[in-house]
């Protein structure tokens, strides 16, 4: 799983000097951060939309399509802001063991 991560945003970093007309990654970094986020939010709605599809007729593959994309475009825009995949696995690693209810008891403590 990280090494697919790894492997995508090394050739997400290497499209932000591509063509335009020949990398659908480079059209959107041209496009620019509207264009990046717009997607982001249309690929959340998509899965949003096919999860709920998925939990009707038990059929996983249109929400695993849907999530893939999501994932894809939420990782340009992170290459858009030159920020590393890697602080969002650090962050998910920060997190293990940390329970969210306990973590939210102590935010409302605060
Ligand atoms: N993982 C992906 C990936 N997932 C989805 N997509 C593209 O994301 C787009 C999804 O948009 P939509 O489904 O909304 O389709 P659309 O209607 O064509 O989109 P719009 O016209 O609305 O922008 C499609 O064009 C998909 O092909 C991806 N494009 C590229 N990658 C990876 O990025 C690499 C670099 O891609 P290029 O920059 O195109 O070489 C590839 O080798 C892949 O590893």
């Amino acid at each position: 799983m990280a090494d697919i991560l790894q492997q995508l945003a090394a050739t997400l970093e290497a499209r932000k000097q591509a063509d335009p007309g020949s990398s659908y990654v480079a059209q959107l970094h041209h496009k620019g951060l509207n264009k990046i986020l717009e997607k982001v939010g249309e690929e959340a709605t998509e899965t949003l939309l096919a999860a709920k599809d998925a939990a009707i007729s038990g059929k996983p593959d249109e929400v695993i399509a849907e999530t893939a994309d999501l994932w894809f475009h939420s990782l340009v825009m992170l290459s858009h802001l030159n920020i590393s995949h890697q602080d969002v696995l650090n962050e998910l690693a920060r997190r293990m063991g940390l329970s969210g209810l306990e973590e939210k008891a102590s935010r409302s403590a605060q």
